[in-house]
């Protein structure tokens, strides 16, 4: 039988018991006075005591609720809760959307609109004021209501993406130009030519600085000479003699020279026999040209006559 039967039918017995007997059945939870106990009562013979009467009647009032115990049905089998109700609250991620306050336009519509400005205004006739914006804490352009136009994106740079228009190989007349690296352009490009070994300009001051050598080609302990220009024109450099220049009024022999030169023995060769003062300041007018050739001094350049017939004077040098 299911349960609702049987119990019904266990109360049934019960009470189909309590009828005949008059007793209850024996209940674990709460015993009650025994029958034996009544049937002493009932047969004592000192009836009348108080204390034996109350002792004898009392068990009749529990004796009723047990009845009535028995009468009624039984409970209900107790069922097992489920886990997803349990008795202390939980927080519920699916349902908080009712608890956390959220606006939407919805909500803002129906707030009453402000104070400033006034309704008929030309501000908010123009569109300037569109009331209240409902706070946003994620500002989503695409979740943005249409009333609030976006931000405007910043413009890239003019002068990025791309070259910029004054460092372009082919726009350079710009003002903005970088400046040049020096500060006046030679007149002619440079033309360096490659030194014999040990010909380099650190090999030529070695050798000029030495005091045992003397390259002005002319005999130890030579006086220095006053170099007419009918003189100088003699030394050429062919034809077996040495080659002489002027450089700031000194002759100088640039004979032992010419393998030392970075600009080649031919750039040289084109002052021999004659004042190179003005070409050697078209293209080098840094070079310490003194200093470089103390070692190859001949004399000193004079006007034809004044140097008394051939070399000599050089006492007149210092
Ligand atoms: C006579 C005395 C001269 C001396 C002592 C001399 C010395 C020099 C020196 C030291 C340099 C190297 C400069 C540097 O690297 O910055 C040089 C380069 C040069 N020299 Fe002379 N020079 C003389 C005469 C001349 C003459 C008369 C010419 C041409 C007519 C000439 C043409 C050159 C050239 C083309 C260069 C290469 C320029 C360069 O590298 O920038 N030199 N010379």
């Amino acid at each position: 039988h299911p349960p609702t039967t049987w119990s019904f039918l266990t109360w049934l017995r019960q009470l189909q018991s309590i009828e005949k007997t008059g007793n209850a059945p024996p209940s674990i939870q709460e015993p009650l006075p025994t029958v034996t106990k009544n049937h002493d009562a009932d047969n004592d013979t000192e009836k009348g005591k108080p204390t034996e009467k109350e002792t004898i009647e009392a068990p009749a009032t529990p004796k009723k609720e047990e009845a009535d115990r028995i009468a009624m049905p039984p409970p209900p089998p107790p069922t097992v809760k489920s886990p997803s109700s349990p008795t202390t609250p939980r927080a519920n991620p699916t349902s908080n959307s009712s608890s956390v306050p959220s606006f939407t336009l919805s909500d803002t519509d129906a707030m009453p609109p402000p104070s400033f400005p006034a309704l008929n205004s030309a501000q908010r006739a123009s569109g300037g004021i569109r009331g209240p914006q409902p706070p946003r804490l994620n500002a989503i352009p695409a979740q943005t209501s249409s009333l609030m136009a976006p931000p405007p994106r910043p413009s890239p740079l003019p002068n990025r993406g791309g070259p910029l228009p004054n460092r372009s190989p082919v726009s350079n007349t710009s003002s903005l130009a970088l400046p040049p690296t020096h500060s006046s352009i030679p007149a002619k490009p440079r033309k360096k030519v490659q030194l014999t070994p040990n010909h380099s300009p650190l090999d030529w001051a070695r050798l000029s600085s030495s005091p045992r050598h003397n390259l002005n080609g002319l005999p130890p302990n030579t006086p220095y000479l006053k170099v007419p220009p009918s003189l100088l024109r003699q030394f050429t450099g062919r034809k077996g003699k040495d080659a002489w220049t002027v450089l700031g009024g000194k002759v100088y022999n640039i004979t032992p020279y010419l393998p030392y030169h970075p600009g080649g023995e031919a750039e040289l060769m084109r002052c021999a026999g004659k004042d190179g003062t003005r070409l050697f300041g078209e293209v080098h007018p840094w070079v310490n040209w003194e200093g470089m050739l103390g070692s190859c001094l001949v004399g000193v350049a004079v006007e034809e006559g004044e140097a008394h017939g051939g070399v000599g004077g050089m006492e007149d040098m210092d």
